[in-house]
């Protein structure tokens, strides 16, 4: 009998010996995927009723008995989502790592101890995952290897590496193994075939030698002729803390004092208070990263998918329906998920659902304005856990685009200022993620200084920002223009964070919410 993580029994599989079959495919497909799908923070589709779980390709992994599954998940309304799941059947024998009994790695057991793994926490995998990325395990057919250029590290270096693996933990869409701390594989979890954006981005950034992780190669998997990635491995980044877990600490730290103090905000008290910290001229060399990186992504105007292209009026009107669309869609989520939010949540879901038309109108004034500047390849979901602080500086990471979009819109030329906005966002949700940390009778004395701290912060990223890329072709060319995409790809972001809360993170979407609420009483 297999049984479950939550441990309820399940049909029996037969007597004959655990294994892999049809008969545990089937299995998996029907009882097992549905339900433990819903407990991995990757799985995007929590918000969304499923249909049919279906497995629709198996790949034995070269030199290992895992299986990677190409599973489709169909849900009763919307397109289907793919994922990537690499098992392997573990017997009683083989030792229990330490996080053995997380449903995150365990799918199921039988009753003489046998297990169902997710391989990415098995050191046979890892160890067989690296080898094959850096090219020393020849890979077949429907596998094949990107590889940028040997890995430069003696061999008995790479052979301790692939043995030292350790899965990453932390907020993730996908899943990343550090090996020895000098290398790293992303294992995307979500799979669509076409060009993936974080390979040629980190790519294209590697070759212009910017503050990125050093691309060293893909591992593609094929179907029906035609390719997806399923891996990337780059340089791992030694680093402090990751810039959202710097950030929230900054934030934290300034609370904290206020708290202590008992001090009211004023214009005097902030200067003292948020004026002398560290944190503002961080904020500034974020800015200035941020420029350099839009400089870097346009710098290439011989290469048709990196070449600067102007932003004309019909861009303007489908931006404005594209934005619109999306908005749409993420209020229908809402509507729908209203009565699963927290009666404190409701209250501002309401707000904006009733301030629906106000809020899509807003959009229209894109198809009027004289927007002049080029659209760029962009970062695509640029916010602070997409930064790495070594300490005295920033290493930019994770260029798959938002990976709630299909990867063709992923890649599209955007205005550079989409970025801007997502980590302008991501100050705003720093402050407001540190604010409902503290008890609710601390909020009349804590929501004035959060705002201040955000409200410095973006200031100090903007004037930074804005400084390093005068004169690109990037930057509209009028101040009204610049401000008028700026609020609007602002608007979009949390409108995209809600959908993206409700999704992956259902606890966290009062974030977005009351950031919504605020944005629609301003545009
Ligand atoms: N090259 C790297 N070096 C060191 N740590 C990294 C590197 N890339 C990612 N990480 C770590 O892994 C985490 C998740 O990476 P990310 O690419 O954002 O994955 P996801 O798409 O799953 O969110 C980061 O916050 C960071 O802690
Ligand atoms: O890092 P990912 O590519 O997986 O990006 C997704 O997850 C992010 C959270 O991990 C999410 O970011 C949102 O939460 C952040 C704090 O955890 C905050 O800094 C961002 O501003 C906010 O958008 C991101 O939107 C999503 O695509």
């Amino acid at each position: 009998m297999l049984q479950t993580p939550d441990q309820e029994p399940l049909d029996t599989l037969g007597t004959s010996p655990p294994c892999w079959s049809p008969a545990l495919t089937q299995k998996l497909a029907q009882d097992i995927l549905p339900r433990y799908l819903s407990q991995c923070r990757w799985f995007g589709g929590k918000a969304r009723a499923l249909q049919k779980v279906e497995i629709i390709q198996d790949t034995l992994f070269p030199g290992t008995s895992v299986h990677i599954l190409g599973v489709e998940i169909t849900f009763q309304e919307g397109p289907p989502e793919h994922y990537l799941m690499p098992l392997c059947v573990r017997s009683p024998g083989e030792p229990r790592e330490e996080t053995t009994s997380s449903p995150h790695r365990l799918l199921g057991q039988w009753s003489d101890g046998t297990r169902l793994e997710d391989a990415l926490h098995t050191p046979e995998f890892q160890a067989a995952l690296f080898r094959g990325l850096i090219g020393h395990t020849p890979l077949a057919a429907p596998l094949s290897l990107t590889l940028e250029s040997p890995v430069q590290a003696p061999t008995a270096d790479l052979t301790l590496a692939a043995l030292q693996a350790r899965v990453l933990s932390g907020e993730q869409s996908n899943t990343s193994l550090s090996y020895a701390d000098r290398w790293l594989i992303k294992f995307f979890r979500k799979f669509e075939f076409g060009i993936h954006p974080e390979v040629e981005l980190t790519q294209h950034l590697t070759r212009h030698h910017f503050q990125v992780p050093p691309f060293l190669s893909a591992l593609n998997l094929q179907a029906q002729g035609q390719s997806g990635v399923a891996a990337m491995l780059t340089h791992y980044t030694p680093h402090e803390n990751d810039g959202w877990t710097f950030t929230l600490k900054a934030v934290r730290q300034v609370l904290d004092q206020v708290r202590q103090t008992r001090q009211t905000h004023s214009a005097e008290r902030e200067a003292a208070v948020i004026g002398r910290s560290s944190y503002p001229s961080r904020a500034a060399q974020l800015g200035q990263l941020t420029a350099r990186m839009h400089i870097a992504l346009a710098a290439d105007s011989l290469h048709a998918d990196f070449k600067p292209q102007p932003f004309t009026h019909h861009d303007g009107q489908i931006l404005s329906q594209d934005m619109q669309a999306k908005a749409t869609r993420v209020l229908q989520e809402l509507h729908q998920q209203y009565h699963q939010l927290p009666e404190s949540a409701q209250a501002l879901a309401r707000e904006i659902l009733d301030g629906q038309d106000h809020l899509l109108h807003a959009y229209e004034k894109l198809q009027q304005a004289d927007i002049q500047c080029s659209r760029i390849r962009v970062h695509g979901d640029f916010h602070l856990g997409q930064t790495l602080n070594t300490g005295q500086d920033f290493v930019i990471i994770d260029f798959e685009g938002e990976p709630r979009l299909p990867l063709h819109e992923r890649r599209l030329h955007r205005p550079a200022l989409r970025d801007v906005a997502g980590m302008v966002r991501s100050f705003e949700y720093a402050a407001s993620a540190a604010l409902h940390e503290a008890p609710a009778e601390e909020h009349p004395l804590l929501a004035p200084w959060a705002q201040a701290w955000a409200d410095t912060t973006v200031q100090a990223y903007l004037h930074a920002y804005f400084s390093t890329a005068h004169g690109q072709s990037f930057l509209p060319q009028t101040p009204a223009s610049t401000q008028l995409l700026l609020d609007l790809h602002i608007l979009d972001k949390a409108l995209y964070e809600i959908g993206y809360e409700l999704s992956y993170r259902p606890h966290l979407v009062p974030i977005p919410l009351r950031a919504v609420a605020r944005l629609l009483k301003t545009i």
